[in-house]
Protein backbone atom coordinates (compact mmCIF):
# COMPACT_ATOMS: atom_id res chain seq x y z
CA UNK A 1 0.00 0.00 0.00
CA UNK A 2 1.20 3.12 -1.33
CA UNK A 3 1.86 5.19 2.39
CA UNK A 4 3.25 8.92 0.51
CA UNK A 5 0.24 11.06 0.21
CA UNK A 6 -0.38 11.83 -3.64
CA UNK A 7 -2.01 15.11 -4.08
CA UNK A 8 -5.63 15.91 -4.89
CA UNK A 9 -6.87 18.86 -5.25
CA UNK A 10 -5.01 22.34 -4.82
CA UNK A 11 -6.75 25.74 -4.80
CA UNK A 12 -4.92 28.97 -4.88
CA UNK A 13 -6.32 31.30 -1.83
CA UNK A 14 -5.07 34.45 -0.32
CA UNK A 15 -1.52 33.78 -2.68
CA UNK A 16 -1.25 30.81 -1.51
CA UNK A 17 -2.54 27.42 -1.96
CA UNK A 18 -5.10 25.09 -0.29
CA UNK A 19 -3.91 21.23 -0.44
CA UNK A 20 -5.63 17.98 -0.53
CA UNK A 21 -3.63 14.76 -0.28
CA UNK A 22 -4.48 11.02 0.16
CA UNK A 23 -2.33 8.40 2.18
CA UNK A 24 -2.57 4.84 3.23
CA UNK A 25 -2.12 4.84 6.88
CA UNK A 26 -0.79 2.01 8.12
CA UNK A 27 -1.53 2.84 12.13
CA UNK A 28 -5.76 3.29 11.11
CA UNK A 29 -5.52 0.20 8.17
CA UNK A 30 -7.70 2.33 6.02
CA UNK A 31 -6.98 5.46 3.98
CA UNK A 32 -7.05 9.53 5.09
CA UNK A 33 -7.06 12.84 3.77
CA UNK A 34 -5.83 15.84 4.95
CA UNK A 35 -5.53 19.36 3.93
CA UNK A 36 -2.33 21.90 3.76
CA UNK A 37 -2.80 25.17 3.40
CA UNK A 38 1.01 26.43 2.00
CA UNK A 39 1.09 30.43 2.60
CA UNK A 40 3.08 32.18 0.06
CA UNK A 41 7.04 32.10 0.71
CA UNK A 42 9.55 32.41 -1.55
CA UNK A 43 11.89 29.74 0.55
CA UNK A 44 8.72 27.19 0.95
CA UNK A 45 9.94 27.12 4.41
CA UNK A 46 7.54 28.14 7.26
CA UNK A 47 6.02 27.25 11.10
CA UNK A 48 3.05 25.39 11.13
CA UNK A 49 -0.26 25.32 12.66
CA UNK A 50 -1.89 21.97 13.17
CA UNK A 51 -5.62 22.22 13.60
CA UNK A 52 -7.89 19.21 14.75
CA UNK A 53 -11.46 19.54 14.46
CA UNK A 54 -14.57 18.20 16.26
CA UNK A 55 -17.20 15.44 16.59
CA UNK A 56 -18.58 14.72 12.65
CA UNK A 57 -16.00 17.29 10.99
CA UNK A 58 -13.66 15.83 8.45
CA UNK A 59 -10.47 17.72 7.30
CA UNK A 60 -12.71 19.74 5.12
CA UNK A 61 -14.57 21.89 7.25
CA UNK A 62 -11.95 23.72 9.13
CA UNK A 63 -10.47 24.56 5.25
CA UNK A 64 -14.08 25.77 4.04
CA UNK A 65 -15.70 27.74 7.06
CA UNK A 66 -12.84 28.95 9.18
CA UNK A 67 -11.08 31.72 7.12
CA UNK A 68 -8.26 30.99 8.27
CA UNK A 69 -5.75 31.60 5.35
CA UNK A 70 -6.39 35.31 5.34
CA UNK A 71 -4.14 35.56 9.24
CA UNK A 72 -1.79 32.45 8.35
CA UNK A 73 -1.30 34.27 5.00
CA UNK A 74 -0.07 37.20 6.65
CA UNK A 75 1.56 35.49 8.96
CA UNK A 76 3.46 33.04 7.04
CA UNK A 77 2.40 30.34 8.60
CA UNK A 78 0.92 26.78 7.15
CA UNK A 79 -2.02 24.93 8.35
CA UNK A 80 -2.27 21.47 8.77
CA UNK A 81 -5.84 19.94 8.87
CA UNK A 82 -5.71 16.09 9.40
CA UNK A 83 -8.91 14.14 9.14
CA UNK A 84 -9.79 13.14 12.67
CA UNK A 85 -11.52 9.20 12.15
CA UNK A 86 -11.03 6.90 10.20
CA UNK A 87 -13.50 6.08 7.51
CA UNK A 88 -14.52 2.84 5.30
CA UNK A 89 -13.23 0.35 8.16
CA UNK A 90 -17.42 -1.20 8.38
CA UNK A 91 -16.63 -1.54 11.93
CA UNK A 92 -19.96 -2.60 13.71
CA UNK A 93 -21.97 -0.22 14.86
CA UNK A 94 -19.64 2.45 13.79
CA UNK A 95 -22.47 5.04 12.69
CA UNK A 96 -25.26 3.80 14.95
CA UNK A 97 -24.25 7.77 16.89
CA UNK A 98 -23.10 10.92 16.01
CA UNK A 99 -21.31 11.71 18.64
CA UNK A 100 -18.99 8.62 18.62
CA UNK A 101 -17.32 6.22 15.63
CA UNK A 102 -17.77 7.09 11.82
CA UNK A 103 -16.63 10.78 11.51
CA UNK A 104 -16.59 10.99 15.16
CA UNK A 105 -13.35 9.70 16.44
CA UNK A 106 -12.02 10.99 19.82
CA UNK A 107 -9.01 11.71 20.00
CA UNK A 108 -5.90 10.13 21.96
CA UNK A 109 -2.72 10.54 20.46
CA UNK A 110 -1.44 12.23 17.41
CA UNK A 111 1.48 10.67 15.59
CA UNK A 112 3.91 13.54 13.45
CA UNK A 113 5.27 11.93 9.93
CA UNK A 114 8.65 11.05 10.76
CA UNK A 115 10.61 13.35 8.89
CA UNK A 116 8.62 16.06 8.84
CA UNK A 117 10.41 18.07 12.31
CA UNK A 118 10.51 22.11 12.50
CA UNK A 119 8.55 24.27 14.45
CA UNK A 120 4.87 24.03 14.94
CA UNK A 121 2.01 24.83 17.27
CA UNK A 122 -1.64 23.29 17.43
CA UNK A 123 -5.29 23.87 18.05
CA UNK A 124 -8.40 22.69 17.62
CA UNK A 125 -12.38 23.20 18.33
CA UNK A 126 -14.33 20.92 20.59
CA UNK A 127 -13.24 17.75 20.68
CA UNK A 128 -10.44 18.83 18.78
CA UNK A 129 -9.50 21.36 21.60
CA UNK A 130 -9.56 18.47 24.14
CA UNK A 131 -6.59 16.58 21.39
CA UNK A 132 -4.81 20.10 21.08
CA UNK A 133 -4.31 20.80 24.81
CA UNK A 134 -3.82 17.10 25.88
CA UNK A 135 -1.19 16.71 22.85
CA UNK A 136 0.47 19.82 23.52
CA UNK A 137 0.70 19.30 27.16
CA UNK A 138 2.00 15.67 27.00
CA UNK A 139 4.50 17.08 23.80
CA UNK A 140 5.63 20.36 25.43
CA UNK A 141 9.05 20.12 23.98
CA UNK A 142 7.33 19.14 20.28
CA UNK A 143 4.68 22.44 20.63
CA UNK A 144 5.34 26.10 20.82
CA UNK A 145 2.29 26.63 21.57
CA UNK A 146 -1.26 25.49 22.09
CA UNK A 147 -4.84 27.64 21.78
CA UNK A 148 -8.34 26.29 21.39
CA UNK A 149 -11.78 26.88 20.38
CA UNK A 150 -14.65 25.88 23.11
CA UNK A 151 -12.51 22.80 23.95
CA UNK A 152 -13.77 19.49 25.93
CA UNK A 153 -11.77 20.05 29.12
CA UNK A 154 -12.78 18.16 31.27
CA UNK A 155 -13.88 14.61 29.27
CA UNK A 156 -13.27 12.00 32.52
CA UNK A 157 -16.84 14.26 33.85
CA UNK A 158 -18.06 14.92 30.62
CA UNK A 159 -20.97 12.34 28.89
CA UNK A 160 -19.08 13.06 25.32
CA UNK A 161 -15.54 11.89 26.66
CA UNK A 162 -17.46 9.04 29.32
CA UNK A 163 -18.89 7.31 26.45
CA UNK A 164 -15.39 7.53 24.66
CA UNK A 165 -13.06 6.07 26.99
CA UNK A 166 -15.89 3.89 28.12
CA UNK A 167 -15.23 2.51 24.42
CA UNK A 168 -11.99 2.88 23.99
CA UNK A 169 -10.71 2.35 27.48
CA UNK A 170 -12.57 0.48 29.40
CA UNK A 171 -13.98 0.95 32.68
CA UNK A 172 -11.08 2.10 34.83
CA UNK A 173 -11.29 5.66 35.20
CA UNK A 174 -7.77 6.51 36.28
CA UNK A 175 -6.65 5.35 32.82
CA UNK A 176 -9.09 7.79 31.51
CA UNK A 177 -7.19 10.92 33.10
CA UNK A 178 -3.81 10.57 30.90
CA UNK A 179 -6.11 11.90 28.18
CA UNK A 180 -8.02 14.83 30.30
CA UNK A 181 -6.69 18.27 29.92
CA UNK A 182 -7.66 19.62 33.78
CA UNK A 183 -6.13 16.56 35.24
CA UNK A 184 -2.59 16.78 32.94
CA UNK A 185 -2.39 20.36 33.63
CA UNK A 186 -1.08 19.33 37.19
CA UNK A 187 1.66 17.47 36.02
CA UNK A 188 2.59 19.12 32.94
CA UNK A 189 2.48 22.76 33.65
CA UNK A 190 5.91 23.92 32.96
CA UNK A 191 4.16 25.90 29.71
CA UNK A 192 6.25 29.04 28.23
CA UNK A 193 3.64 30.10 26.08
CA UNK A 194 -0.53 31.44 27.39
CA UNK A 195 -2.89 29.19 26.41
CA UNK A 196 -5.62 30.50 24.43
CA UNK A 197 -8.70 29.60 24.82
CA UNK A 198 -12.18 31.14 23.68
CA UNK A 199 -15.53 29.57 24.65
CA UNK A 200 -18.95 31.00 23.31
CA UNK A 201 -21.38 31.58 26.24
CA UNK A 202 -24.03 30.81 23.88
CA UNK A 203 -22.79 27.81 23.47
CA UNK A 204 -25.62 24.55 23.60
CA UNK A 205 -22.62 22.42 25.12
CA UNK A 206 -21.35 24.95 27.29
CA UNK A 207 -22.63 23.63 30.85
CA UNK A 208 -22.78 19.60 30.11
CA UNK A 209 -19.90 19.07 27.77
CA UNK A 210 -17.07 21.77 27.80
CA UNK A 211 -17.04 22.49 31.74
CA UNK A 212 -14.02 25.23 30.53
CA UNK A 213 -13.99 26.90 34.48
CA UNK A 214 -12.98 23.16 35.56
CA UNK A 215 -9.57 23.97 33.55
CA UNK A 216 -9.24 27.20 34.56
CA UNK A 217 -9.63 26.36 37.88
CA UNK A 218 -6.80 23.45 37.57
CA UNK A 219 -4.66 26.22 35.45
CA UNK A 220 -4.92 28.53 38.67
CA UNK A 221 -3.81 25.81 41.20
CA UNK A 222 -0.30 25.36 39.49
CA UNK A 223 -0.28 28.79 38.60
CA UNK A 224 0.01 27.71 34.61
CA UNK A 225 -0.84 30.57 31.94
CA UNK A 226 -4.21 30.34 30.59
CA UNK A 227 -6.08 33.41 28.54
CA UNK A 228 -9.85 32.20 28.69
CA UNK A 229 -12.25 34.92 26.70
CA UNK A 230 -15.77 34.13 27.37
CA UNK A 231 -17.69 35.61 24.41
CA UNK A 232 -20.94 36.61 24.60
CA UNK A 233 -23.90 35.61 22.48
CA UNK A 234 -21.19 33.18 20.31
CA UNK A 235 -22.65 29.23 20.04
CA UNK A 236 -20.52 26.11 19.15
CA UNK A 237 -20.19 26.92 15.31
CA UNK A 238 -17.97 28.02 12.77
CA UNK A 239 -19.42 31.41 12.60
CA UNK A 240 -18.04 31.81 16.33
CA UNK A 241 -14.53 29.95 15.16
CA UNK A 242 -14.10 32.33 12.15
CA UNK A 243 -14.59 35.62 14.47
CA UNK A 244 -11.89 35.27 16.45
CA UNK A 245 -9.21 32.99 14.28
CA UNK A 246 -7.58 36.07 13.46
CA UNK A 247 -6.36 36.20 17.46
CA UNK A 248 -5.68 32.42 17.05
CA UNK A 249 -3.39 32.52 14.22
CA UNK A 250 -1.39 35.55 15.48
CA UNK A 251 -0.67 34.24 18.88
CA UNK A 252 0.65 31.13 17.28
CA UNK A 253 2.82 32.73 14.80
CA UNK A 254 4.26 35.14 17.77
CA UNK A 255 5.24 32.28 19.48
CA UNK A 256 6.49 30.27 16.02
CA UNK A 257 8.62 32.93 15.54
CA UNK A 258 10.49 33.45 18.47
N1 LIG B 1 -25.10 17.21 15.23
C1 LIG B 1 -24.89 17.85 16.50
C2 LIG B 1 -23.93 19.00 16.42
C3 LIG B 1 -22.57 18.61 15.91
C4 LIG B 1 -21.54 19.71 16.08
O1 LIG B 1 -21.83 20.80 16.51
N2 LIG B 1 -20.31 19.39 15.74
C5 LIG B 1 -19.26 20.36 15.89
C6 LIG B 1 -18.20 19.77 16.76
S1 LIG B 1 -18.86 19.19 18.29
C7 LIG B 1 -17.52 18.68 19.22
O2 LIG B 1 -16.58 18.10 18.90
C8 LIG B 1 -18.73 20.77 14.53
O3 LIG B 1 -17.63 21.29 14.43
N3 LIG B 1 -19.52 20.55 13.49
C9 LIG B 1 -19.11 20.80 12.11
C10 LIG B 1 -19.43 22.13 11.56
O4 LIG B 1 -18.98 22.40 10.42
O5 LIG B 1 -20.10 22.95 12.23
C11 LIG B 1 -26.20 18.28 17.12
O6 LIG B 1 -27.18 17.77 16.67
O7 LIG B 1 -26.18 19.06 18.07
Amino acid sequence: METKPTEISSSKMFEGYNKRYKHFSPTLGCSMTFHIYFPPSPSHKFPVLYWLSGLTCSDENFIIKSGAQRAASAEGVALIAPDTSPRGLNVEGEADSWDFGVGAGFILMLRKRSGRTGVSSISGHSMGGHGALTIYLKNLDKYKSVSAFAPIVNPTNCPWGQKAFTNYLGNEKAAWEEYDATHLISKFHNVSATILIDQGQDDKFLHDQLLPHRFEEACKSVNAPLLLRLQPGYDHSYFFISTFIDDHIRHHAQALKL
